[in-house]
């Protein structure tokens, strides 16, 4: 996640913003390999514990757990030259060269978060096939761009600045059906269409799914579940693109998951997850089953606002869930600036008035404060912040 650098008497507790050098050729984009040994690698921390110089961030390690016995599977394949889109082409999609690309500059991030919120990006790319993902990250790379692949936005709380570099939309939409109960997805189909149709197809697994705003690349890099199902629970393999250019398929083995954790969030030399095959088991119910769920959902979330879903992880450490610390907390219907605590869900932030991201992440500060002094409970961000110039994820 890239973290904001707000600052200012909303946020009392808030650190000071961090001189991160602004030149693009210092920054690294998210994912690169740390034996790559980048000048200025993104410092990676929960969005409350921004970085100060003198205590350095934790590095991403987006490699596959040390403790994995395994080896780091082989690549599979490379996509054939003539698939891949030509670099120039690139080039003139994001308007480097003759500054008239045909990729949308300036395009509002605001536009492609859930939340509604934030500035212009530098470029701006949408990707309907794998080689022009790939290809447009191998771009970016090579010129040291930094880059986002960006799904539905509905995890993410984007900087009011924007984002200082390339934001690819992930528009990999394809969906097959490669047998009784499997289906093989493009990381950019809408995972809510993904969790319908395979229950109305009579099988079970993804009822869930149904109202969960994001792609199926972003639930299954963030294991996103409701109802007691998990995405990882259906996965059988995932389809990834490193960001040396190479695809992977991972099998199921090959993958660890926990609650909205997966090891993608520790790859360091993924670019971008592609596609997912989910392994359902028949069910007459399934489509009963997902109607039920989507009516719980619609009675107890704000599912009509401007929100990113829940804003925090349940903790672990508490017999209550985050909303119902915040709500016992009072602050349920608790306004900041634009944004303000759900009445409906006190774990759902809505921009219910032109909210920047400094009253979200004011108003997330303040609701993490108050339920630590009356609870002592230490609320984590299930949110990914999103700086304009440094990537920070938060744990
Ligand atoms: N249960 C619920 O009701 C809700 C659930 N959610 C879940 O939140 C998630 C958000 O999905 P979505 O809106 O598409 O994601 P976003 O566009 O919000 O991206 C979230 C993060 O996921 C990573 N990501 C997304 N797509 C890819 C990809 N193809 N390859 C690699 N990384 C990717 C990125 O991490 P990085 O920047 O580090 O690369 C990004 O920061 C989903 O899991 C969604 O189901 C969201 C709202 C409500
Ligand atoms: C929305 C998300 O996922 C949701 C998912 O939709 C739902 C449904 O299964 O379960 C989780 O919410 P949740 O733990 O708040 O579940 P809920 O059933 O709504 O609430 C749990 C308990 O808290 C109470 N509650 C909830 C909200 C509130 O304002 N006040 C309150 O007291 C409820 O009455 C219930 O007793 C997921 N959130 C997390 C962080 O695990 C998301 O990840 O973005």
């Amino acid at each position: 996640m890239l973290l904001a650098i707000t600052q200012g008497n909303l946020l009392p507790l808030s650190p000071s913003p961090l001189p991160f050098p602004r030149q693009a050729s210092s920054f690294r984009a998210w994912g690169c390999s740390a034996r790559r040994r980048s000048p200025a690698p993104f410092p990676i921390c929960a969005a409350s514990e921004y970085p100060t110089p003198s205590a350095p961030p934790r590095r991403l390690t987006r490699g596959f757990s040390s403790s994995s016995s395994s080896p780091p599977p082989q690549p599979d394949h490379i996509l054939p030259d003539e698939e891949e889109m030509e670099e120039a082409d690139i080039g003139m999609w994001i308007g480097e060269g003759n500054g008239e690309g045909r990729g949308q500059k300036k395009k509002h991030l605001s536009e492609l978060s859930s939340w509604g919120i934030g500035g212009p990006c530098r470029y701006f790319l949408e990707a309907s096939s794998p080689s022009q993902l790939i290809s447009a990250v191998r771009y970016c790379r090579a010129r040291s761009v930094p880059f986002l692949i960006v799904g539905k936005g509905s995890n993410c709380l984007f900087d009011d600045r924007g984002f200082d570099g390339c934001v690819i939309l992930n528009r990999l939409n394809s969906t097959e059906r490669t047998g009784p109960g499997a289906y093989r997805v493009g990381s950019g189909y809408p995972f809510n269409r993904l969790g319908v149709e395979c229950s109305r197809d009579g099988y079970s697994g993804l009822e869930f799914a149904g109202g969960v705003p994001g792609t199926v690349g972003g639930a299954a890099f963030m294991n996103a579940g409701a109802n007691g199902q998990e995405t990882s629970d259906c996965i059988e393999s995932v389809q990834i693109s490193t960001t040396q250019g190479w695809v992977r398929v991972l099998d199921r083995d090959d993958l660890t998951f926990g609650y909205r954790r997966s090891c993608f969030q520790e790859m360091e030399d993924l670019a971008a997850i592609l596609a997912v095959t989910f392994r359902l088991t028949p069910s007459v119910s399934a489509l009963e089953q997902q109607r039920r769920f989507l009516e719980r959902r619609r009675k107890s979330q704000p599912l009509g606002e401007k929100s990113a879903g829940s804003v925090f992880r349940n903790p672990h450490d508490s017999e209550m869930s985050a909303g119902q610390l915040i709500e016992k907390a009072g602050l349920k219907g608790f306004k900041l600036g634009g944004a303000k605590v759900s009445e409906v869900h006190a774990n759902f932030f809505i921009n219910f008035d032109g909210s920047t991201s400094r009253d979200m992440r004011g108003l997330i500060s303040l609701v993490k404060e108050k339920v630590h002094q009356k609870f002592g409970v230490e609320l984590h961000e299930e949110v990914r912040y999103v700086s304009y110039n440094v990537i920070e994820r938060v744990r």
